[in-house]
């Protein structure tokens, strides 16, 4: 079996003095999973979960106040701020809202060159670099002159992913990155998504409320509820064949598009409710 690239294991994640009574509040109750290389863990779960609070255990945002979380077989849980910034090559995140997670007042040549130029490459191939991220995220090599307000929500979440991308990450936390887009452009991001992972190798740990996404992007399915992992397995089987009472609950509450099956959904959703 290849070593795991990620592994969280009995990771806790406390805020101090938010729970009742002055109490720490725990948001994760001691979370194990694992991402191999090259792979996607898809982790879903209601509002309040803690699916952003696991990708910010990852990214060293949260509190882990007990277990570890290990990159390649390394403890990271606890890195300090240099040793973390140099992670920053391998793990990058992608976040949900394209219109706030980019500098409004940087050019798109300077939103993708910055990563490159802090870390000492030189200008000359940081803008050979940019061109090439153009390519793979499939936009004009003359947005480098345009701002993120000239952009859809779309294009402005394809440079955000080339952002991601600049420094050839092998893991991205990608946290609800297709949320804030209309269908038809959540699918076209989606198909990159899995266009870069094929060319690049790249993991994803894929953080979404939404089933039928998890379903298109993921190997694999995390399903968290109230800060603990109730559910993992196959993409497909999670999704068809849900062993867990929650997983079956979040899978009838989804939304589908035929009406037919709505109203079984619905029908079924009764009966759950009234065993
Ligand atoms: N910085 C923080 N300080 C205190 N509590 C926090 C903090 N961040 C998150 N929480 C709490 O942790 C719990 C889980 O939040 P989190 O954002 O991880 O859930 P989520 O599953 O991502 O929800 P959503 O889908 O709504 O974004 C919530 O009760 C939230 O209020």
């Amino acid at each position: 079996m290849t070593a795991p690239l990620l592994e969280l294991d009995d990771v806790v994640v406390e805020y101090p003095g938010k729970g009742r009574g002055g109490k720490p509040f725990r948001v994760l109750h001691g979370i194990s999973l694992t991402i191999a290389p090259g792979e996607t863990l898809g982790l879903v779960g209601e509002s309040g979960s803690g699916k952003t609070t696991l990708g910010r255990a990852v990214l060293g945002l949260a509190p882990v106040t007990g277990g570890e979380v290990r990159y390649g077989g390394r403890a990271i849980s606890r890195l300090g701020k240099r040793e973390r910034r140099a992670l920053s090559k391998d793990i990058q995140v992608v976040f949900q809202d394209p219109f706030t997670s980019l500098n409004p007042a940087m050019t798109v040549l300077d939103i993708l060159t910055e990563p490159l130029l802090v870390t000492g490459v030189a200008r000359r191939d940081a803008e050979q670099r940019v061109r090439t991220l153009l390519d793979r995220v499939y936009l004009p090599h003359d947005s480098v002159r345009r701002l993120p307000r000239e952009f859809s929500g779309g294009q402005r979440q394809r440079i955000a992913i080339a952002r991601a991308l600049c420094r050839d990450p092998r893991l991205i936390v990608c946290d609800e990155p297709v949320s804030a887009l209309d269908l038809t452009t959540q699918a076209r991001v989606l198909d990159l998504f899995t266009e870069i992972q094929e060319a690049t190798g790249v993991a994803y740990l894929f953080v979404t409320h939404d089933l039928s996404v998890v379903r298109h992007i993921s190997h694999r399915v995390a399903v968290l509820y109230r800060g603990d992992i109730v559910e993992t397995g196959a993409a497909a089987q999670v999704t068809e064949a849900p062993e867990h009472a929650y997983t079956r609950r979040l899978l009838l509450a989804a939304p589908v598009p035929d009406p037919d099956r709505q109203a079984r959904r619905r029908a079924e959703r009764l009966k759950e409710a009234a065993s």
